[in-house]
């Protein structure tokens, strides 16, 4: 049963019952997607009446692919994310230091997913290890397919970075210590481009007053330096009549209705969003730069149970939801961790598809659930007279409060 979402010139195109393929995930991800999935069905319910209806397709990947199918990333899986365009996953493991390269990265680059979206933003009552956690409302767009996730690496020792490091001495004049391992990273104009021109969109469809690129491009001249180039090109370029740089307002008054591009390098940056983060507003940045700001940004909001994402390509459609958080084995089957995070993607992934009222229900019962006091231990160890409650329960909670 089901149909296919499908990507026409004017937008998606929605059937009433999608098809959507589903990863529950290493570690937690079956704890939570158990409670996820029920406030999804609870809030399309609510919503439409029946009218409206989500055809789960469940797809494997990680220890249970492998376990069950020989394999981590079966072809099936990548193929229902191509066919039906819009799928949500759990977190997978990755193995540090060795073995197989990330499959959440592997999914990203064979969907060319090149903008991972993670808006953060505070939720009343939530416990915040900072003293104006409601300042903080941002978005982030991080480059997804790119830098050293698209990188090169060879080990200490071996004879390929002898070779390299060789190589280097003779025909560039770089001096690298014989014992070192080697790591080269690509950043390019067409990956940069359609990711600050995402955000600038973004920025300017959403009534949002800023779009700051994040770089290190004082020390990474050529990679984290140019990003900073592309991004500025495209804002004057694609965008000259829309938005203003530092340069055109030398006063510093933005005018009413342009959005301010602006950039930061990365350590000031990080330092910012502590002590000024109303300064800030959507955040274009490269892909490592992307994956430390976007878990110290949640954590100034309540922490990784809380930070939801998207992995989107705007171009065709494709998109996979998912947390900023991993696989957080040491909870796996207990029942216990926050399923916030995936069920804020799912809220997300409703706003990509139009439906809007589910995704408003989804909205409503978390924050009524959040007030309640009845939350998940991550909450719950920070919050005076709060009763700790499991995934699953908390799962209830949201949908007792839709
Ligand atoms: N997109 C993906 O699939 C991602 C996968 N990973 C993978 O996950 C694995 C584990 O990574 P790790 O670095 O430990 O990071 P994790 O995000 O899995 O966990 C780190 C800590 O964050 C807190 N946390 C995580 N999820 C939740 C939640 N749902 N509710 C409440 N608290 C939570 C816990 O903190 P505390 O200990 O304080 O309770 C946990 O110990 C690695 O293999 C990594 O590669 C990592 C990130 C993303
Ligand atoms: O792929 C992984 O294991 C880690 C990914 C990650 O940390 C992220 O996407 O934020
Ligand atoms: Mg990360």
């Amino acid at each position: 049963m089901g149909e296919k979402i499908r990507k026409e010139a004017g937008g998606l195109v929605v059937p009433d019952e999608p098809v959507i393929p589903f990863i529950q995930g290493d570690g937690t991800g079956p704890d939570i997607w158990r409670a996820a999935v029920r406030v999804f069905d609870a809030a399309v319910e609510k919503a439409y009446g029946g009218r409206r209806k989500v055809a789960w397709l469940e797809v494997f990947a990680g220890e249970r692919a492998y376990r069950e199918k020989g394999t981590w990333l079966p072809d099936e899986t990548l193929e229902a994310f191509k066919e039906y365009l819009v799928g949500i996953k759990g977190p997978l493991t990755t193995p540090v230091g060795g073995g197989f390269r990330s499959l959440n990265v592997t999914l990203r680059q064979m969907l060319d997913l090149y903008v991972c979206l993670r808006p953060v933003k505070y939720y009343p009552g939530i416990p915040s290890p900072v003293r104006h956690p409601e300042l903080v409302d941002m978005v982030v767009f991080r480059e997804n397919t790119e830098d050293v996730y698209a990188g090169f690496e060879l080990p200490s020792g071996d004879e390929r970075t002898k070779r390299l490091i060789e190589f280097c001495r003779r025909e560039f004049g770089w001096q690298i210590r014989e014992d070192s391992g080697i790591g080269v990273k690509p950043i390019s104009p067409t990956g940069t481009k359609r990711l600050v021109r995402a955000a600038i969109r973004y920025a300017l469809d959403h009534g949002r007053r800023s779009v700051t690129l994040v770089h290190k491009g004082n020390i990474m001249k050529y990679t984290e330096g140019a990003f900073r180039a592309w991004g500025y090109e495209v804002a004057k370029e694609e965008f000259g009549d829309r938005v203003v740089t530092w340069e055109d307002v030398p006063d510093g008054v933005v005018p009413e209705g342009k959005v301010l591009v602006k950039d930061a390098i990365a350590d000031a940056f990080l330092q910012q969003i502590l002590t000024r983060p109303a300064e800030f507003d959507v955040i274009a940045t490269m892909n490592l730069n992307g994956d430390y700001v976007s878990d110290a940004l949640a954590a100034q909001v309540g922490g990784i149970g809380i930070a939801p994402g998207a992995n989107i390509n705007y171009d065709t459609g494709h998109a996979i939801f998912e947390a900023t958080h991993g696989t957080a084995p040491k909870y796996a089957g207990k029942d216990m961790v926050n399923p916030s995070s995936v069920i804020l993607s799912g809220k997300m992934m409703f706003e990509y598809l139009g439906w809007h009222e589910a995704a408003a229900l989804i909205e409503k019962g978390l924050t009524g659930a959040i007030a309640s006091r009845k939350v998940t231990y991550d909450f719950a160890r920070l919050m005076e007279g709060a009763e700790q409650v499991s995934t699953s329960e908390f799962g209830n909670q949201i949908v007792a409060h839709m």
